[in-house]
């Protein structure tokens, strides 16, 4: 079994891109109530979404802005105007932070022993989906959690932070680890579809964001996955006598479909509903 969780720090991304997406997100958080509720909507196929999650049912303990980043032509154009540098703060960073996933799909698919060019097309035009998070500071004496585990639906998840909160289940001990995140560091991890292209080789690594008690946090997910109807498929080349096929086919629209008909069930993950 192979655990894909690792943090880049010779990305090219200049500190500055960083700096400005995490500020541009915090401003965006700030907004008044009424500019924010704009994109608010249950509507999980609008090109952009804003909303927020409560533990208690009082206080909330998340806000996100999730939005579509590439093709930047295609989507940006329904991104927020305000903060006035929204768009070209997030497009730089969006661009920049793909062209690493897919850098990265490269050398992974290789390690696979896929070759790196496996599927390239696919991965070209392949979805970025962005989710900007927003958790406020932890409250005194109460540890709470921001985002409840789970993984994630694509090959990659590409995410940067303004503080540590994030948490990986290491699932040899059961137990939950801290990940530091360094200033310049993007933290990478593997999300659903790459435990299904490896034919379960790579698994899918649950997480979860705690609250930090010190600061309120942004984090920026930068997810990847093929296009919106585009199947993903176990590789043929990992499955043998041995290891058959243990996984169903699907797209990012079928995923999407399975968010919609199990949304007050949740009993079963979607890469669960995938296995043979
Ligand atoms: O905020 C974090 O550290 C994690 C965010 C996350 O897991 C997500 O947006 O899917
Ligand atoms: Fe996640």
């Amino acid at each position: 079994m192979i655990i894909l969780i690792f943090q880049v720090i010779n990305h090219g991304i200049s500190q500055t891109v960083m700096d400005r997406a995490v500020e541009v997100a915090s401003d965006f958080f700030k907004l008044p109530s009424e500019t924010k509720q704009e994109f608010a909507s249950d509507d999980i196929r609008r090109p952009v979404r804003y909303g927020t999650s409560s533990k208690d049912g009082t206080r909330p303990s998340r806000a996100f802005l999730k939005h579509y980043a590439h093709p930047l032509s295609e989507w940006m154009k329904y991104w927020p105007e305000q903060p006035p540098t929204y768009r070209e703060d997030m497009g730089k960073i969006s661009a920049e932070v793909r062209r690493v996933a897919l850098q990265l799909m490269e050398a992974i698919l290789e390690g696979l022993g896929l070759g790196k060019d496996y599927q390239h097309e696919e991965f070209e035009r392949g979805l970025q989906l962005l989710q900007v998070n927003c958790y406020p500071k932890e409250p005194e004496s109460e540890s709470a959690i921001g985002l409840a585990p789970h993984s994630d639906h694509g090959f990659l998840t590409i995410l940067l932070a303004s503080c540590p909160g994030l948490e990986v289940l290491d699932r040899s001990s059961d137990t939950w680890r801290v990940v530091q995140q360094p200033r310049h560091a993007l933290h990478v991890h593997v999300g659903d579809y790459m435990e299904v292209l490896s034919n379960g080789r790579v698994k899918t690594v649950v997480h979860r964001a705690v609250l930090n008690p010190g600061e309120a946090r942004i984090s920026m997910a930068s997810i990847h996955s093929f296009a919106m109807h585009e199947k993903v498929s176990v590789a043929k080349k990992l499955v043998d006598e041995q290891d058959p096929e243990k996984y169903k086919e699907s797209s990012f629209s079928d995923f999407l479909d399975y968010l919609m008909s199990n949304a007050d069930k949740k009993r079963m993950s979607f890469l669960e509903s995938l296995r043979i």
